[in-house]
């Protein structure tokens, strides 16, 4: 299969569409002599994945016209440092948003962690109000991953009305969140949905029914051929860092579905890398763009 084979979907091109009309706002915002929008990011520890994150979101920043502030903290932060530096973020008028990369240390309560950011400045769209805004259907910051898994959807053409999706994978940050929108009476939406986890029985027969296969798993080509109804669109979030003696970085990525077996049976189909993580980072700076310009919480 080419890699530039018409059926797959190309997050990276789309991404860069979605930047680019970013960056020709905020040139307007500039013009009309209003602030910058600026995301700050608060990594902790030395996670090889996280830094890779970390560093493409500050460039994203950098690319669109944004300001970015990168804060890092060695592993043994204590999680009172910690929640006093997001609180020092949360009232720094120059911040219009901001997010702590994921997973923290142990010692470090992740939830209390995200309950103490001020929910306009969540651009992660992690805090319960953002996901309990999300739910109700009410404005708000969303989720990047999920949002940017609906966008890619939309800008790719695929109907997703009426269509069965089947998640793989419920986590918070991904596949309880992107099964939630794909079920909303949203143009770009009104799925029926089927959430899939360890404990789903027959788990294979489930997802053969699906016209949309979202894997959120977090487990390298867990989608096998024989899991996929043929034309299926297939949404592949999966990004695992696998040791690669014939990679320069020592590593590759995987995906949670078997390219090679699975990209023959579908109609569309998102490559890793290029797919689904490019839109996370595009969604990420628009959810700045929107905090900055009071789109969902008026300023
Ligand atoms: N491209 C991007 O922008 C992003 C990519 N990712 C990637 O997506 C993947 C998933 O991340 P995340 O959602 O945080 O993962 P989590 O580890 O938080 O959740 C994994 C989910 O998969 C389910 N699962 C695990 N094993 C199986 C199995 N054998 N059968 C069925 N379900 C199973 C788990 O079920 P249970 O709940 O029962 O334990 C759980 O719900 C990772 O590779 C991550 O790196 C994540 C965020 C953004
Ligand atoms: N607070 C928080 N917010 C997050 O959004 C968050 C997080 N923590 N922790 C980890 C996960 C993972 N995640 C990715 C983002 C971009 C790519 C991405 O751009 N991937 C490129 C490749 C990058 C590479 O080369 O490694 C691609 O798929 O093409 C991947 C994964 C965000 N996450
Ligand atoms: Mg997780």
């Amino acid at each position: 299969m080419p890699e530039n084979a018409p059926h797959l979907i190309d997050g990276k091109q789309i991404a860069e569409d979605i930047k680019v009309e970013i960056a020709a706002e905020v040139a307007r915002l500039k013009a009309a002599g209003q602030k910058v929008p600026h995301l700050a990011a608060i990594l902790v520890g030395h996670d090889g994945g996280s830094e890779t994150y970390v560093r493409n979101k500050v460039l994203a920043c950098e690319r669109v016209g944004f300001g970015s502030t990168l804060l890092r903290f060695e592993a043994d932060i204590t999680e009172a440092a910690l929640l006093a530096e997001v609180q020092r973020l949360n009232d720094d008028p120059e911040i219009d948003g901001f997010i702590v990369q994921l997973p923290l240390p142990r010692h470090i309560d992740a939830e209390k962690v995200i309950e103490t950011i001020q929910p306009e400045k969540d651009v992660d769209g992690f805090h319960p109000t953002n996901l309990g805004r999300m739910v109700a259907g009410l404005p708000a910051l969303l989720p990047a991953t999920p949002s940017g898994i609906v966008e890619l959807l939309a800008r790719a053409g695929i109907k997703t009305s009426g269509q069965h999706a089947v998640v793989i994978g419920r986590s918070n940050i991904v596949g309880t969140p992107v099964s939630i929108l794909l079920a909303k009476n949203l143009d770009t939406a009104n799925c029926t949905v089927t959430l899939c986890h360890s404990r789903t029985k027959n788990l294979p027969e489930v997802v053969r029914q699906a016209d949309i296969i979202v894997a959120a798993i977090g487990r390298p080509e867990f989608v096998t051929a024989d899991m996929v109804k043929p034309g299926a669109v297939v949404i592949d979030v999966g990004t695992t860092r696998v040791t690669d003696a014939n990679k320069k970085s020592g590593y590759s990525l995987k995906g949670d579905v078997n390219f090679a077996e699975v990209a023959p049976l579908a109609s569309r189909i998102t490559p890793v890398p290029g797919g689904v993580g490019p839109m996370t980072i595009a969604m990420l700076l628009l959810n700045t763009l929107r905090a900055a310009k009071g789109e969902v919480y008026p300023k």
